[in-house]
């Protein structure tokens, strides 16, 4: 009894979702078998009369779609969601906390600018942990000269910054979301004074940033390097004053590894991999914090949440990362483009984090180091053979045994020996013959690489939870242009579709190493550019059909249709009441409609073509870095919730031809109904599903025929696209004609 009362507090809570879990699974169940019949009915009907090409074709759709929404049902099982204590950790554990590594990863100063990597930067090094236990790198593939500088003012910005911070119990601790939004009162005496006075310095550095941006060039002197051909840059950030009274400061590093055009250099992962090296060569922290550079940190205590699940004895053995939601300080009440991602961090990663855990999601989570470098480095592993894996470096090696120790780097043996080998750590032939990228570190074979690593962890054995407290513990830039987002979008199907195609394809290798819960996850994402198909389909072929008056679903009469409108609808409501319990307005069912829409027919069609000739060696993988700098006028669309169709011809053509041609079809099948007297009964399936598509996609229609201004669709994109609508219209009733 004594014993009971003992036991410490938990860190933290887990709960099941059950009303939604019930709600889930008895959906499930009716739709499955609503879809089974249907799937008998065409296989019956095509059975019974000789298949035509379209008929097959609707086939093919109705299966495809039947087995997304199989794997889809995984992520819907056992939701539960989870609460942290941070105090009772702080309690019992505050003196003998890990250390943490902080990586933030930044490629170009044009799409990334400096002011925004540094105001991440601070947000970072003002995170409520013991400053000795923190440290802070930086990977700047861009290597250029504007990022350092103002990493350095940073950190010099951070003297004053930090100390304000604490002694005020600021929350916001990225100062420019502080001086550009938060209006507080604290009645603290001497709060306001010391406010005006750090405003003025934080409005010095912007200007000084911003200024020194504009004539930024590359790190060091000659004009033939460029962000693709530079040697290594490594500084440890330091106050060259060296005045002991100065507050204390986290550790901050600046790491521009080497490129050349020659060696590959894995984008994002490679950069990470070689913060992870030389990071263990200075603080070797067992946790690492990875953030893209627009992700700041929004709440403090982020880091003291991930630990009170790391801590935990209960779950930490197992536990490679916490993963905390991507969420967004630029988002419009609209969101017309689903900047918030609401699907994939409010019910599919909840969903997950009931079965082995969320997957890993770029940015914004604490991960174990030992994760990262595989089964091979285990105590009694033979360093000749560690060597072979992590490379040459003995002090790599030595490293791995090393507990963490703090490094401030005035009082280590030999700085400059030291530095020297950290420049051989990030140099572009390290990793050559060794297993960086392969079983070590973040991996390469995908561009989606946090996809693809947490999937491998997953595999191993490791499990991963989903943090997602109240108050957004990171805040990034979500895309608010329609060619970002559909670009972007292209990016990761790709990435996914590669896994897929490889060895590592989840259904396959997944199976057998984890549940069959958590594999339908990992392959309903990585199958999800396959939506592409059927909805390639269901916006041509019907309605194709509909003009020859050739019938693809049963009549109204008929008692399948029943079946065809029962999935209809209730997919509908079952994603209208998805969004209603994640507290979002009924528009927003509207919205995502319409941009899963526009993704299917572009980034999934775009990301899998690129999957497929990089699978046949026809093109080279490649990450472009989204843009994170918005015009004015990009804003103001984005505000007003109105569609921006200045975009690249490769996006905007498939969208513009497919709802022409529905324009031209329901216009058509109609007109024949009216005219000619066709059965409406036996019609009224392919009449419905295009004047849904028409209605889904109105700010298409609208940008082609109404709009006159900036971010109307341009004319020449509607005729071109009319033109191709109406040779796909006639060439295929050329071909169905009897
Ligand atoms: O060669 C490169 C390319 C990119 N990056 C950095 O990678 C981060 C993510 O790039 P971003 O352009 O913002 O891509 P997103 O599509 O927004 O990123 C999402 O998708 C990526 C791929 O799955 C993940 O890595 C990200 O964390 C996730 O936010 C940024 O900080 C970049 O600076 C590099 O460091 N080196
Ligand atoms: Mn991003």
């Amino acid at each position: 009894m004594l014993a009971c009362k003992m036991k410490p507090l938990p860190f933290n809570l887990c709960n099941p979702k059950k009303r939604p879990a019930i709600i889930n699974r008895s959906y499930a169940l009716l739709h499955f078998i609503a879809a089974t019949s249907l799937i008998f009915y065409r296989v019956s009907s095509l059975l019974h009369s000789r298949p035509s090409l379209p008929h097959l074709l609707m086939f093919a759709s109705e299966l495809i779609l039947s087995l997304l929404w199989l794997l889809n049902q995984a992520y819907l099982w056992r939701p539960v969601s989870r609460k942290t204590f941070p105090e009772r950790l702080l309690q019992e554990k505050g003196e003998e906390l890990p250390g943490i590594d902080v990586f933030i990863c930044t490629a170009d100063p044009k799409k990334e600018p400096p002011l925004e990597v540094m105001n991440t930067v601070l947000s970072a090094m003002a995170l409520d942990y013991p400053i000795g236990k923190l440290s802070v790198y930086v990977s700047d593939d861009g290597g250029s000269s504007s990022t350092l500088h103002a990493i350095r003012e940073a950190w010099k910005f951070g003297r004053s910054w930090l100390p304000f911070c604490t002694r005020f119990g600021i929350k916001t601790r990225c100062p420019k979301a502080y001086f550009s939004r938060y209006e507080d009162d604290l009645g603290e005496k001497g709060y306001h004074e010391e406010k005006e006075k750090i405003k003025q310095q934080y409005k010095w550095l912007e200007e000084h940033v911003k200024k020194a941006g504009s004539s930024g060039g590359m790190l060091g002197e000659t004009c033939s390097l460029n962000s693709i051909n530079h040697p290594a840059h490594i500084e440890v950030i330091q106050d060259e004053s060296h005045d002991t009274n100065q507050a204390k400061m986290p550790l901050l590093v600046y790491v521009s590894r080497e490129k050349s055009p020659s060696s590959p250099h894995h984008f994002k992962a490679g950069a990470l991999n070689v913060l992870l090296r030389v990071s263990s060569m200075i603080s070797n922290s067992p946790y690492i914090l990875v953030l893209d550079c627009d992700m700041r940190c929004n709440d403090p205590t982020s880091a003291l949440q991930a630990m009170c699940f790391h801590l935990d004895p209960r779950i930490s053995s197992n536990l490679a990362f916490v993963q905390f939601p991507q969420k967004f300080h630029n988002l419009s009440t609209m969101d017309i483009y689903d900047g918030q991602l609401r699907s994939v961090f409010l019910v599919k990663w909840p969903g997950m984090d009931g079965l082995q855990g969320p997957m890993l999601s770029g940015t914004g989570f604490y991960m174990k180091r030992k994760a990262l470098y595989g089964d091979i480095v285990q105590e009694d592993t033979d360093p000749i053979q560690l060597k072979q894996y992590l490379g040459p470096s003995n002090e790599l090696v030595k490293s791995l045994h090393r507990s963490n120790h703090h490094n401030s780097v005035n009082n280590m043996d030999s700085p400059s020996r030291l530095l020297e080998e950290t420049r051989n750590l990030a140099s572009c032939t390290y990793e050559k013959e060794t297993q960086w990228g392969k079983q070590v570190g973040f991996l390469y074979n995908s561009v989606v690489e946090d996809y693809l690593t947490g999937f491998i962890l997953h595999c191993k054995g490791w499990n991963s939870l989903f943090c997602d407290p109240p108050r957004p513990a990171f805040l990034g830039t979500a895309t608010t242009k329609l060619n970002d987002t559909l670009l972007q979008g292209a990016r990761w199907n790709c990435g996914v579709l590669q896994v897929a195609l490889s060895r590592f394809s989840p259904l396959i290798y997944g199976l057998s190493r984890m549940s069959l819960l958590q594999t339908m996850c990992y392959a309903h994402l990585s199958l999800q550019p396959l939506y592409s198909l059927p909805m390639w389909c269901l916006a041509t072929i019907p309605q194709l059909c509909l003009l020859n008056a050739i019938p693809l679903y049963p009549k109204v009469s008929d008692s399948w249709f029943m079946i065809y409108s029962y999935i209809f609808i209730m997919s509908q409501l079952k994603h209208l009441e998805e969004v209603l319990s994640t507290g979002d307005p009924m528009w927003t069912w509207w919205n995502e409609e319409r941009i899963w829409m526009m993704k299917s027919v572009t980034s999934y069609s775009i990301g899998s073509l690129n999957a497929v000739l990089k699978f046949f060696g026809l093109r080279e993988a490649n990450f472009v870095p989204t843009n994170k700098v918005a015009d004015d006028e990009q804003v103001t669309f984005y505000q007003k919730g109105i569609f921006n169709f200045q975009a690249s011809t490769i996006v905007l053509a498939p969208l513009v031809t497919l709802v022409s041609l529905n324009m031209i079809s329901f216009a058509g099948g109609l007109a024949r109904i009216i005219v000619k007297g066709s059965n409406w009964n036996e019609m009224f399936g392919q009449i419905f599903l295009s004047f849904f598509i028409l209605m889904v996609h109105f700010p298409i229609v609208e940008g082609m025929m109404f709009r006159k201004d900036k971010g109307r669709i341009p004319p020449s994109v509607t005729l071109f696209s009319l033109a191709l609508s109406t040779c796909f219209l006639c060439l295929g009733s050329l071909i169905l004609m009897p």
